[in-house]
């Protein structure tokens, strides 16, 4: 768990400020929902709107529904060069392809010395990475570096700075007792060639990326990432400079692919696509994405085209609405065998709240990576709940507690950009105190998704 200390200069004790400060009467102070930023109310629905109320899915059951689709896909397998594996999760057993180390090594900088000491010293010495030297007899010794190879004979190694040799250098004399063995690193002492470092599962870390090439490796055999197409929708969005005219700047694009790269995933491309259901249509279909990110239409407005365009590709909704504050409009469908689309939301929380619900486990497991732990912990304050939905509001952890952030509406960022995590509000609320499960965010420290490599 990330402890940060109480005033980190992140940004967020301003929003933690505005909760605390916010006097009554003002809107901060009359928003039903203590951690700030209320579930947008929604007015009672007549019976004629009640469609989607059905259709919702549970949460928990959503996340379980994607995680199954990315656990249906087929599995797959690539052989790629060490630097392109990184983050990915080994198909094979990684098995030592030589001894380690593969040759008797000096541990230190010294003499090599052969039997019991004084110490004839050779002319030269050893260094790392030269070919071997003649065979040491009882009695001789020669400079050695640490890393190179010991010579034949040698029975120990002494460190410079625990021997003398007299002034023409050609005799030593060792200042303590000298162990058998000592300072020499016998080949095979980590591994033999054939043992399994590593099982196929493993996840590609640096450490395994360095493990492998001490071991021999070039290449190794991994799950590639799921490869994800991220369609951004909507004819009121800028790419650049300030909002004008109704038009708004698009927050998705930006940010989507890197958070999706800190997924797992490998991002084809972004691209933005004026509200059209034939360009929608064709972007859809004509994808070579393993899994097509759409952002926004997925509500049932004049121009929400994302519903349509599935059901004229003939895709399955295994996901069609989930109870939860906000983004509860984001759906899952399978367009093709192992070829997914994940509509999240416009507004931006909702889309975050989406890409963590559906996405993240239908990532996670089209790459096999492991279930994250999950974990609660307690809030620090009072979260005021959606009568039926669960929420996802950000928070800080701050002493071994949860601060909701104020600024979670659907529509905002601010909190989330300075959040550890969302923490997961159950139907009704949680006072404070109640433990609740945090969903980290990939690039907080308590991340226990297996590492956001990128
Ligand atoms: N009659 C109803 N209307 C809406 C409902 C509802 O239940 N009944 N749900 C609301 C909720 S909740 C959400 S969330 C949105 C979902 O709508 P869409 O997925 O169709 O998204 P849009 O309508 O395209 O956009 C919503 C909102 O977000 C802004 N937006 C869109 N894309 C971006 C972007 N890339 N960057 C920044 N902002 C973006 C867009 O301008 C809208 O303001 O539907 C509600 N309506
Ligand atoms: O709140 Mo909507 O929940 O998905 O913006």
């Amino acid at each position: 768990m990330t402890a940060r200390s109480a005033g980190a200069d992140d940004g967020s004790d301003e929003a933690l400020a505005l909760l605390r400060e916010a006097p009554p009467g003002s809107p901060e102070h009359d928003t039903p929902s203590a951690g700030g930023g209320a579930p947008e109310r929604e007015p009672e629905q007549p019976a004629a709107r009640k469609g989607p109320r059905h259709r919702a899915m549970a949460w928990t059951d959503a996340r379980a529904v994607a995680a199954r689709a990315g656990r249906a896909a087929p599995v797959r397998s690539h052989r790629v060069p060490l630097e392109s594996a990184l983050g990915e999760i080994l198909t094979e057993p990684l098995t030592a392809l030589t001894d380690l180390p593969s040759f008797d090594t000096s541990a230190m900088d010294g003499w090599a010395v052969a039997g019991p000491g004084p110490w004839r010293v050779q002319d030269g010495g050893v260094l790392a990475g030269h070919a071997a030297v003649g065979t040491l007899a009882d009695g001789e010794a020669v400079r050695i570096a640490t890393g190179a190879r010991i010579p034949s004979g040698a029975t120990a190694v002494i460190r410079s700075e625990h021997a003398r040799s007299d002034e023409a250098r050609t005799h030593l004399q060792a200042d303590r007792v000298v162990l058998h063995g000592q300072d020499i690193r016998p080949r095979g002492q980590e591994c033999r060639s054939g043992d399994v470092l590593l099982p196929a599962t493993a996840l590609v870390t640096p450490a395994v990326l360095g493990l492998a090439a001490a071991a021999g490796y070039d290449e190794l055999s991994t799950v590639p990432r799921p490869r994800v197409e991220i369609l951004v929708l909507g004819d009121e969005l800028l790419t650049r400079g300030l909002p004008h005219d109704g038009l708004i700047r698009d927050a998705l694009g930006p940010m989507l692919g890197f958070w999706l790269r800190a997924l797992g995933a490998e991002v084809i491309g972004t691209r933005r696509l004026k509200d059209d259901e034939g360009a929608l249509l064709a972007a859809v279909t004509g994808s070579s994405a393993d899994l097509v990110i759409t952002t926004g239409g997925t509500a049932s407005g004049p121009v929400d085209h994302v519903h349509p365009v599935l059901h004229k590709a003939g895709a399955e909704l295994l996901v069609d609405g989930v109870a939860v504050r906000p983004g509860h409009p984001m759906l899952l469908a399978r367009i093709e065998v192992a070829k997914y689309l994940v509509g999240l939301p416009g507004n931006p929380l909702a889309a975050v709240s989406g890409l963590l619900t559906l996405a993240e486990p239908l990532l996670r497991e089209l790459a096999q990576r492991a279930t994250p732990m999950t974990y609660t912990a307690p809030l620090r304050n009072e979260v005021q709940g959606h009568p039926h939905d669960t929420r996802l509001v950000p928070v800080v952890h701050r002493a071994e507690r949860v601060v909701p952030l104020h600024y979670n509406g659907p529509a905002m960022l601010r909190g989330v950009a300075t959040a550890d995590g969302l923490a997961v509000v159950p139907p009704g609320g949680a006072r404070a105190g109640a433990e609740v499960e945090i969903l980290d965010l990939p690039w907080t420290q308590a991340g226990s998704g297996g590492g956001c490599f990128t």
